[in-house]
């Protein structure tokens, strides 16, 4: 089946990414949310990175004017239905993400391909709670997702071949390049990723070095683009705090205790650049490390 419309859930810093990029590509998208602010604030970012990218050449204003024409939203999760493919990209939360596959499946067409933008959690569980684990995959872009290159794919248990092979061609059209990974907890990227963010944290909270220290190492010392303090207010100290709940209930091993430290940020709703405070303050002209 050619997919060409794309439904898309969460409006949040990756939903509207992905909305962009398949506009961009264009596929129709129909993006939904719970708050209509959310879709509006969305629809605001994605006209912002779209000039972004007119400024430096990558696409032209008739490029943007039609991709924007191409992108609907909606409140209604049940419209979603008649799409061919939908990418589920709200909140890093098991119990939020099964309640929209319980809501939506009664709408779907039966040959709809169901995929999560998860970071982490288990692509087998998620898709057994639906009337189609072989039609289900994870699909996880990375942020900014205008920018990054990678997606990783990720097959359950039982995930069939066509599937899998239309979700390769998707990745090709939008001109990304597809990484398949295996089915355990945070799968490759954050795997890797997001203990080293916990140990930044964990560097920190043990006094080792300052936010502004730790970063600043990272990037002048190891060549990294961001700090991992400054890179974890770009994720989201909750999704981040998320991922590492589930590597360490996943995976068993001490290795992945989250640092109390994070849990406490979280705590307090400092989120990072999404609450405009975590290890950051992004309230004044300039980011003010919080330590
Ligand atoms: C948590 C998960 O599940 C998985 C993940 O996503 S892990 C996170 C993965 N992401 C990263 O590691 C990002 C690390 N950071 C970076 O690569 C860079 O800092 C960055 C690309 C975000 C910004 O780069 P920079 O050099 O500081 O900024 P700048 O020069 O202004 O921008 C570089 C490009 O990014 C674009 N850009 C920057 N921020 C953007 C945003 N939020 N949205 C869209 N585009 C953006 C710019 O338009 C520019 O595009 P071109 O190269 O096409 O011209
Ligand atoms: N941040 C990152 O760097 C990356 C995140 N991801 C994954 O992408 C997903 C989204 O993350 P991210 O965009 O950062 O999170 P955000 O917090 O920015 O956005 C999540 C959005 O989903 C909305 N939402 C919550 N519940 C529902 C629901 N029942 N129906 C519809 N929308 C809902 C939220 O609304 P409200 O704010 O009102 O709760 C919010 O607008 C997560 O699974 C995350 O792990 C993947 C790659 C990178």
């Amino acid at each position: 089946m050619e997919i060409r419309t794309v439904g898309i859930v969460g409006a949040g810093q990756m939903g509207n990414g992905i909305a962009h990029v398949f506009a961009l590509a264009g596929f129709d998208v129909l993006m939904t949310d719970i708050s209509q602010e959310a879709l509006d604030a969305a629809m605001a970012l994605i006209d912002h990175n779209m000039d972004r990218q007119i400024s430096r050449g990558k696409i032209s204003e008739t490029d943007k004017a039609k991709a924007l024409g191409r992108i609907k939203t909606t409140l209604k999760l049940a419209e979603l239905g008649k799409t061919d493919l939908v990418i589920e990209a709200a909140t890093e939360r098991e119990t939020v993400k099964q309640a929209i596959f319980e809501d939506l499946l009664p709408h779907l067409k039966p040959e709809t391909i169901l995929t999560s933008n998860t970071s982490s959690i288990s692509i087998t569980r998620l898709a057994s709670r639906t009337d189609r684990p072989e039609k289900f995959m994870g699909f996880h872009f990375m942020n900014p997702v205008p920018v990054m290159q990678l997606v990783e794919l990720i097959r359950g248990i039982a995930t069939d071949d066509p599937t899998y092979q239309s979700m390769v061609k998707v990745v090709e059209k939008l001109g990304k390049t597809a990484a398949s990974a295996e089915d355990f907890p945070a799968f490759i990227v954050n795997r890797i990723l997001m203990p080293m963010i916990n140990e930044a944290v964990y560097t920190l909270y043990e006094g080792v070095g300052s936010v502004k220290s730790i970063d600043q190492s990272l990037k002048l010392g190891a060549n990294h683009p961001m700090g991992p303090l400054e890179l974890a207010d770009f994720i989201g100290l909750d999704t981040c705090l998320a991922i590492m709940n589930v590597l360490h209930e996943g995976l068993a091993d001490t290795k992945y205790r989250p640092c109390p430290l994070l849990t406490k940020y979280v705590e307090a709703g400092w989120l990072g650049r999404k609450t405009e405070r975590g290890f950051y303050d992004y309230r004044g002209e300039t980011p003010v490390p919080t330590r």
